[in-house]
């Protein structure tokens, strides 16, 4: 199985691969469009502030490749902020894969949200074999709200979708390659869908 990681120099690539050899899998860690349009599997990491992301997305064309894929997309934390229509986060405009925009917390909470919080309603095979409310790992200050794509809810000032799909597109606000052996068994069911 080929699962390309992608490279666009805004994502946390290393711990993704880490993850995925630990499930026996060699992740191609790249930003050749060519080798990720022919992957069979697509993980769209992402770490740091959604506008200089965007811009490196974009000045590698990667924006206008993403949208135009067909095998199953996973979206990790900025990389699932960059998939929805616009983030509040330096006024971005995302790719639009979800029709959800994505808001900051509001101050009456500690920004950003750093460690371990619950999802919950889980639907979708990306949570096969997953109980209900377990704790997963998270660091963001924006929140995906929730949609008709919501596939996890996690409560942190606001409910809000910690999890989206469409179609063959999937997005996790929370860091599986970070969150032990729950997190390790999403990425195992992403990578038999
Ligand atoms: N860890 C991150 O990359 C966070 C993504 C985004 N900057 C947010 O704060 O929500």
């Amino acid at each position: 199985m080929k699962v390309a990681i992608i490279d666009y120099g805004a994502g946390n690539v290393q711990s993704v691969l880490f993850s995925l050899e630990r499930l026996g899998i060699t992740g191609i860690v790249t930003n050749d469009r060519e080798v990720i349009k022919h992957s069979d599997k697509v993980i769209f990491p992402g770490v740091g502030e959604a506008e200089s992301a965007m811009k490196k997305l974009k000045d590698s064309g990667l924006d206008v490749l993403i949208p135009t894929l067909k095998q199953p997309v996973l979206g990790i934390c900025l990389g699932m902020q960059l998939l929805c229509l616009h983030t509040e986060e330096g006024n971005t405009q995302g790719l639009g894969i979800f029709d959800v925009v994505v808001k900051r917390f509001s101050n009456q909470v500690k920004v950003p949200q750093v460690g371990w919080n619950t999802i919950y309603n889980l639907q979708s095979p990306l949570f096969e074999g997953i109980n209900e409310n377990e704790y997963m790992y998270l660091v963001h200050s924006y929140y995906a709200s929730v949609s008709n794509e919501t596939i996890a809810r996690t409560n942190y000032d606001v409910e809000y979708a910690s999890a989206l799909q469409r179609e063959n597109f999937y997005g996790v606000q929370f860091h599986p390659e970070k969150s032990g052996k729950v997190g390790s068994q999403i990425l195992a069911n992403f990578l038999k869908i």
